[in-house]
C-alpha cells in the first residue's frame, strides 16, 4: 500500500491566518521536566489546544493513515454495513451527511471510521461490534499498537494535569480506566476534495463547530482545514499542521472535572486552504473519554484547586447547575442529537452540545452570512 507522504501534498500556505499553538515536548514531560509540565498546564488552562512533539506514535500513525485511506476507498455499500445508526452508538462507519453541522440542520461532509478502544483491547473478542475484514485484519499490526500508545500518551498528560490540580496520584486516571467500558475511540476522518464536493461552499464547515465530548483528544493532521475560534473573537483561524507534531485538545469532560479551570476551545473543519483544497483530507484522532459509569461533576472533593475555583465562582461553569449524569449517558444523548435522522430543529442541535457557549457559533454564522 503506497504511503501518502507529507511531501506529496502541497505545503500549508503562508498567507492564511493561523492560530499559533504552544509546542509541548512529550519526551520532556515523561522525564518529569517541571518547565514542560508548566507549559502543558498553561496550554490546557488557556487555549486548551497545543502541539505535542516526540510522542513516539509516528509509525503507527502513518500506518493508520494508509489503512484509513484503504477503508474509505471501499464501496459505499460495503461501508454502510457498518454504519453507526441513530441510537447513540458511535463505533463503526459514519457516512457523510449523517450528522448535522449546525443548528439549521446543514449536513456534514465527513466520513468517520470509529474503532472502539474496548474492541481493540479485547481483540479478538468483540465488545461493541465487528469491523470490516480489512480493518479487523489490521488490529494486531496497526490498531492495537496505535490505541495502546495513544492511551499512554493521554494518560500521561492527564496525570500531569491531575497533579497540577492538586489531586493525589492516580485519581484522575481512575476516572479513565482502560479496562472499563468507555467511549474511548480511534477515529479516521475523510473529507472530500473541492472537486469531490462542488456543492460545499468555501466557508462551510465540513465538520461543524464543536468541542470534543471526552477528556483529551490526540489528533494527527497532514492537511490544513482544522480551525479554532480565537477566544474572545469571532475569527476562525487555521491550525497549521506540523510534521510529526500531534495536536492535542481538551474536551468537555475534563473541563467539567476541573471546575472549568482546564479549557476546551471551539473548533471545526473546513476545506483545506488554497492548493490543498484539491485533495481529500484525512485526519486521525484518539479520544480519551471517562469510562461509562463515571459521573460528570467538578472534582471538588478530590482537588483543593477545583474546590477553590468552584467556591469563588472564578470560572463560569454551567455544568454545576445541571445533572449531566454519567459519561456513558451523556455521550449517547449528545450523539443521538447529532444524527441527521434525529434532527428536529434548533433545540435538537443544541441538545447535542456540551458545555460550550453556542452563542459564539451563531454570532459567527451570522457574520459569515452577511
Ligand atoms: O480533523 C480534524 O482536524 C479535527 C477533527 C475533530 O475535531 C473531531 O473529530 O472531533
Ligand atoms: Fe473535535
Amino acid at each position: 500500500m503506497a504511503s501518502t507522504a507529507n511531501d506529496a501534498l502541497p505545503p500549508f500556505p503562508d498567507d492564511v491566518p493561523t492560530h499559533p499553538l504552544p509546542v509541548v515536548d512529550y519526551a520532556r514531560i515523561r522525564a518529569g521536566d517541571e518547565t514542560e509540565r508548566d507549559k502543558l498546564w498553561n496550554a490546557a488552562t488557556q487555549l486548551g489546544f497545543w502541539y505535542l512533539k516526540n510522542h513516539g506514535v509516528e509509525d503507527e500513525m502513518n500506518a493508520l493513515f494508509d489503512l484509513g485511506k484503504a477503508f474509505m476507498g471501499l464501496p459505499l455499500e460495503e461501508k454502510m454495513q457498518y454504519e453507526e445508526g441513530d441510537d447513540g452508538m458511535q463505533f463503526g462507519y459514519k457516512a457523510a451527511g449523517y450528522h448535522t453541522a449546525d443548528e439549521h440542520g446543514t449536513l456534514d461532509a465527513t466520513e468517520f471510521l470509529d474503532i472502539a478502544k474496548d474492541d481493540v483491547l479485547a481483540y479478538p473478542t468483540p465488545v461493541h461490534r465487528t469491523y470490516p475484514p480489512l480493518v479487523a485484519d489490521a488490529f494486531p499490526s496497526i490498531i492495537i499498537p496505535f490505541v495502546q500508545k495513544s492511551l499512554v500518551v493521554n494518560h500521561t498528560l492527564l496525570g500531569v494535569l491531575g497533579a497540577k490540580l492538586g489531586m493525589a496520584p492516580g485519581v484522575i486516571e481512575a476516572l479513565h480506566k482502560t479496562e472499563e467500558r468507555s467511549g474511548c475511540v480511534a477515529r479516521v476522518i475523510r473529507t472530500p476534495s473541492k472537486e469531490g464536493a462542488p456543492e460545499v461552499l468555501e466557508e462551510q464547515a465540513l465538520l461543524g463547530a464543536h468541542t470534543d465530548f471526552g477528556s483529551l483528544s490526540f489528533l494527527h493532521n497532514r492537511l490544513g482545514g482544522l480551525q479554532v475560534l480565537a477566544p474572545g473573537t469571532e475569527n476562525w483561524l487555521y491550525v497549521r499542521p506540523l510534521p510529526d507534531h500531534a495536536i492535542c485538545n481538551v474536551g468537555d469532560a475534563l473541563n467539567i472535572f476541573s471546575g472549568g479551570l482546564i479549557r476546551f476551545n471551539m473548533h471545526r473543519v473546513v476545506a483545506p486552504p488554497k492548493a490543498q483544497s484539491a485533495y481529500e483530507r484525512y485526519s486521525l484522532s484518539f479520544f480519551t473519554r471517562p469510562h461509562d459509569s463515571v459521573v460528570l461533576r467538578p472534582l471538588s472533593a478530590e482537588s483543593p484547586v477545583v474546590a477553590a475555583a468552584v467556591a469563588t465562582g472564578q470560572v463560569g461553569l454551567e455544568s454545576q447547575q445541571e445533572d449531566r449524569g454519567t459519561a456513558g449517558e451523556w455521550l449517547v444523548r449528545r450523539l443521538r442529537n447529532l444524527r441527521t435522522a434525529n434532527y428536529h430543529g434548533v433545540e435538537s442541535y443544541r441538545d447535542h452540545l456540551g458545555t460550550e457557549d453556542y452563542g459564539k457559533i451563531t454570532q459567527v454564522a451570522t457574520t459569515v452570512a452577511m
